[in-house]
């Protein structure tokens, strides 16, 4: 037998026996009720077999969620999300290697315990929630919808900084919506009766009924629609839309708008990870602290930038005090201010100082007309890769979370 596969006891014999009923708490796999026999199990991959890429064919019968040692993350297999996640997971050195586009699986070398399965968003949270998944990179809007806020879910990470987009309740700019600019007003409309709910059309059925409940609307019918839910409300077929915005042009461009109050929740891509795996899946943990550590680091660096001056002083302290009597200088801990040695009539001597000092991207110029203006030369500028604090706040989050 292949070190890489493992036997599972006859099914059918253990289906048949009453004494070899699974163990409670365990799942039993679909393939059983299909009447599917004696099959083998991917058991985890050998570290050694890192080269080969996840096997797409399917298993005869899956392993029990016990019985599977091997983590899984799932990413979105399509839609705009797919390729920022890996693009983001590249960033943090986590390249994903998928050999054949065709399969749904994939590694990451970096971490040889992971298996990668790309799998439809809403379908990463349904996986989630059973443990068929461990880990999962989805938007909130997609966690918060189908995980109808489910403790069996866990938002490691809850800004990834991408996928940005708004959950909101739109309505026509004309007719009887013409006045109407505030949830208030539409809630007061006098047209909504029980004869004549105030028609929502959404792909988001479960945020979108618990927002106009929480919001006092008493006569709301719904609609379930999957897109072009904007061309709605012109056919007649709903009075106003709860549906994704970002730039705001697909409502813009079908005579739509948002209103005071209408934004039922603000989205983008988070770490997602199924509760009962971290406490229980050997791993798991480990694997969620490493990502989040890399993501955290990554994530905190790209705002960043280093920049390094010259600066004529007496000494270190001197050089310090002016560095700090700017506002747009102080650094991360404050700056770092090394001498630069030069030789002078054979002699070693200090006349300038280096300042590293770590700005915020967004103030690069300000920092860069404060330097000069304290006498700093030379100046260089450096983008960072990382930025690895002592800790990450979010894994003690998460720890306190768990109750670790
Ligand atoms: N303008 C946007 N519209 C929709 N989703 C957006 C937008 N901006 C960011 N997102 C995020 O991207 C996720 C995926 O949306 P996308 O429409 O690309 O894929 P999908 O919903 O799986 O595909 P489809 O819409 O065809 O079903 C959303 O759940 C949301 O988190
Ligand atoms: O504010 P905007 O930048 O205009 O983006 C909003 C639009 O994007 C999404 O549709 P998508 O492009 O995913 O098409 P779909 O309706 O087929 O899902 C969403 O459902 C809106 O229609
Ligand atoms: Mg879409």
């Amino acid at each position: 037998m292949s070190p890489m596969l493992a036997t599972l006891p006859d099914v059918t014999a253990v289906l048949h026996s009453p004494s070899a009923s699974p163990p409670s708490g365990l799942r039993a796999p679909a393939a059983v009720g299909m009447g599917m026999a004696r099959t083998r199990f991917l058991a985890p991959r050998a570290a050694a077999s890192a080269a080969s890429a996840v096997s797409a064919k399917p298993a005869a019968v899956a392993p029990l969620y016990a019985d599977r040692t091997v983590v899984r993350i799932g990413l979105p297999s399509k839609g705009r999300m797919s390729e920022q996640t890996l693009s983001l997971l590249k960033s943090c050195q986590l390249s994903v290697r998928h050999l054949n586009p065709r399969q749904y699986t994939a590694d990451i070398p970096q971490v040889p315990n992971l298996e990668v399965w790309f799998q439809r968003p809403k379908d990463i949270v349904r996986k989630l929630q059973s443990g068929d998944l461990d880990l999962g990179i989805v938007g909130l809007d997609i966690v918060s919808e189908y995980g109808q806020g489910s403790d069996d879910l866990v938002v490691v990470h809850d800004a990834l900084e991408f996928g940005h987009c708004r959950l909101s309740l739109a309505v026509p700019k004309e007719g009887i919506f013409e006045n109407i600019n505030t949830l208030e007003d539409l809630a007061n409309m006098p047209e909504w009766t029980q004869e004549r709910p105030l028609r929502v059309v959404t792909g988001f059925g479960y945020l979108g009924e618990k927002f106009m409940r929480e919001n006092g609307f008493n006569h709301v019918s719904f609609l379930a629609g999957d897109g072009a839910l904007e061309s709605y409300p012109a056919m007649g077929m709903a009075d106003v839309i709860v549906d994704l915005v970002s730039s705001g042009t697909t409502l813009r461009e079908n005579n739509l708008k948002e209103i005071d109050g209408g934004v039922v929740l603000e989205s983008q891509a988070t770490l997602v990870a199924c509760r009962r795996s971290l406490h229980k899946r050997n791993g798991v943990l480990e694997i969620t602290h490493e990502m989040l550590e890399r993501l955290e680091a990554h994530l905190t660096a790209t705002g960043e930038i280093m920049v390094t001056a010259n600066m004529r002083g007496n000494s270190a302290e001197e050089v310090a005090e002016r560095v700090l009597s700017q506002t747009s200088l102080c650094g991360l801990q404050g700056p770092t201010i090394s001498p630069v040695y030069r030789s002078r009539d054979g002699k070693v001597a200090v006349e300038y100082y280096a300042i590293n000092v770590v700005v915020p991207q967004k103030s690069l110029y300000k920092s860069i007309q404060q330097l000069r203006s304290i006498g700093g030369s030379g100046v260089l500028v450096t983008k960072l890769t990382y930025i690895f604090d002592e800790e990450t706040p979010r894994w003690r989050k998460l720890l306190s979370e768990l109750g670790l």
